[in-house]
């Protein structure tokens, strides 16, 4: 039974294709809409309990009436029959029904519908562009992620276990009250239309001030695994006073913001209980008057007395409930902000996956400036024939990576097109572009995975055999052979820290190159591939990624520029816009701004001849 509840809800649901509800409100009903039943059955089990608690204070009032009215030897006999109803209702249909009010909350809202709601938040966050996450902090994503599920989860239990259940319980005794007398009824309407009154002035400002409360929880979350990723610079630039003194600032602005929140719980819920207290003595001094008239029984004293005070008690559950009511409500929305936000790069209804024959590259009047108004690639023209190889130089910030990004398409173009073979690669699926595309990056971190896992990133079905192999003609096979993790997991095996922190920057852009080996795609895009690597590996891996290359199309991003002297031809960057092109002889000849550098280069770092040499390779 509790297995097949479990079952009721599958987290493992895509949302529903179409636009996303921006408001915390329109997300809930998102959400509750792709699996309503769970919460239907919530609603009638909550309601039926409510009703049952509320039936039960009629109990007394009829057994203190039969104490009252019956001789002491006959009160079983007379009424055993109504005895046995009651017990049963106790017992049996009280029971029934609270197991299954926490089978559907416990086996199946909790572990599904929190579940779905991550699934679907982590889905929706994966296809946000590179661009998304350079501007968030990437703790205050995850944070948002897994707090929207709880928030979503929790606000519709408390919603229809607490909310609802009491709701359904007032109306009760509403009409248990309004029966007996109708003076009784009136103050418990006045009370309840006094509630109302109080919830409507404060649920905004609450609600208000439990979303900042949030936004500041979840900015101070990102801050602080922000410092923790950081360690070494915190370590290195900052002293301890000053980064304690922004930390402290910080959990400030986060409690000024949680002050405030609970500033107005604890005005609202000082006034609700003054309410209730007000509206207990009316119900008490007006039962006892009704009594001392005749109008009502000790039974009826006694029912409305037990009814008015459970009210007190649930309504007072709810006020404590209130406060992560609006929680949870306020934590979604701040999720829903993040969660909703459009996503740049999007792959066009029905797109094509792309089609490499030969791999060639045309970029045609791109400009792209990282949505300012000017600066980084302007109005660029490039053609890459099919199987070429081209060398991209030039100063630091002259655009030579934003390029490789837009061939990647992590940010679409703002004027201009990228073709590949012909194809504007805004109109194929993002997925197939990047499969042809092998990228070694500048600063190549790694995922917290095994080292097999990382090599195999981009071909999961890799043998064993494969894998060594690529990272043989890697140069990575040796160190990989001899790493051995905290856990004394080794080899391939042994697990590389978070964003590889564990291994030196030369292996980890090692591993980069066997992970690009290994996937065999027909463009190759090194940007910066060997920086981080001594110049006797350096020139080993050169060697090995020339038969790499072969029939590849290739852009690679060099400030060693002896390192791509030998390509099909030099680009030289300078402020967005190619300055001059040619092979290296060519421009050396020329005497531009690639003959400045080399000169540079080879004048400042290594004598002139070795630099030659290695450029001659
Ligand atoms: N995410 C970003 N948002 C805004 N501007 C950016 C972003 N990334 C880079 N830029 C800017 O774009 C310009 C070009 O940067 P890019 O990294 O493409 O240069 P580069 O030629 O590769 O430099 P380097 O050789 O130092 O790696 C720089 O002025 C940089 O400040």
């Amino acid at each position: 039974m509790l297995r097949s509840l479990e079952g009721w809800i599958d987290p493992f649901v895509s949302a529903p294709a179409g636009k996303l509800p921006v408001t915390a409100g329109g997300y809930l009903w998102f959400l509750v809409r792709q699996s309503p039943w769970p919460f239907v059955a919530m609603l009638l089990l909550g309601g039926a309990t409510a009703l049952v608690e509320a039936g039960l204070y009629s109990f007394i009032g009829i057994i203190v009436d039969l104490l009252q009215t019956t001789p002491k030897d006959e009160l079983f006999t007379q009424n055993w029959q109504l005895f046995a109803g009651m017990a049963a209702v106790v017992l049996v249909l009280r029971t029934v029904l609270a197991f299954f009010t926490a089978g559907v909350e416990e086996q199946t809202v909790v572990p599904g519908f929190y579940a779905r709601v991550r699934w679907q938040a982590h889905q929706r966050i994966m296809e946000q562009s590179i661009a998304f996450f350079h501007d968030e902090f990437s703790g205050r994503i995850s944070s948002k992620v897994w707090q929207a599920g709880q928030a979503a989860g929790e606000f519709m239990v408390t919603l229809l276990q607490v909310v609802w259940y009491i709701a359904v319980y007032a109306l009760a005794t509403l009409l248990l009250l309004g029966e007996l007398n109708w003076r009784l009824g009136a103050v418990i309407l006045v009370w309840l239309a006094a509630f109302s009154l109080i919830a409507r002035y404060y649920v905004p400002r609450i609600r208000n001030s439990s979303k900042a409360s949030a936004h500041a929880a979840s900015g101070a979350t990102g801050r602080l695994v922000d410092t923790y990723s950081n360690i070494q610079t915190v370590k290195l630039f900052s002293s301890r006073e000053s980064e304690q003194a922004s930390a402290r600032a910080i959990f400030e602005g986060y409690l000024t913001v949680l002050k405030r929140f609970t500033r107005n719980l604890t005005e609202v819920r000082s006034l609700m209980s003054l309410l209730s207290s007000v509206m207990m003595v009316s119900i008490g001094w007006f039962s006892l008057v009704l009594w001392q008239s005749g109008i009502l029984t000790a039974g009826n004293v006694a029912v409305s007395l037990g009814l008015a005070l459970r009210l007190n008690l649930l309504l007072g559950r709810m006020l404590g409930q209130l406060n992560s009511l609006f929680r949870y409500f306020g934590t979604l929305q701040d999720s829903v902000e993040m969660l909703t936000r459009p996503i740049a790069v999007t792959d066009q209804p029905g797109a094509p996956a792309l089609m490499v024959s030969t791999g060639a590259i045309v970029f045609d009047k791109v400009s792209f400036h990282y949505g300012k108004r000017g600066g980084v690639i302007d109005d660029l023209s490039l053609t890459v024939k099919g199987g070429e190889k081209i060398g991209i130089v030039g100063p630091s910030g002259a655009g030579k990576s934003t390029l490789a990004s837009l061939l990647l398409r992590f940010h679409d173009v703002e004027s201009g097109r990228i073709l590949v073979d012909g194809q504007d690669i805004r109109q194929v699926t993002q997925a197939s572009l990047r499969a042809q595309i092998g990228m070694v990056a500048q600063d190549t971190s790694l995922l917290h995975r095994s080292i097999r896992e990382n090599i195999a990133y981009g071909r999961q079905d890799a043998s064993m055999a494969m894998l060594e192999d690529a990272a043989r003609q890697a140069h990575a096979l040796d160190f990989i052979q001899s790493l051995k993790d905290s856990k004394g997991r080794s080899g391939f095996e042994a697990q590389v820290g978070e964003r590889g922190v564990k291994l030196s920057g030369g292996q980890r852009q090692r591993i980069a190159i066997a992970r690009v080996l290994l996937k065999n795609a027909p463009i190759l895009v090194l940007d910066e591939a060997t920086s981080a690597l001594d110049s006797e590996i350096e020139a080993a891996i050169q060697d090995n990624l020339i038969p790499l290359m072969q029939g590849k199309t290739v852009l690679a991003i060099a400030h060693r520029l002896s390192t791509i002297a030998a390509m099909d031809r030099l680009i030289v960057m300078d402020g967005g816009k190619i300055v001059e092109e040619g092979t290296h002889d060519a421009l050396l000849a020329r005497g531009g701004l690639y003959a400045d550098l080399w000169e540079r280069q080879s004048g400042g770092f290594l004598p002139a001849g070795e630099m030659l040499a290695a450029g001659e390779e």
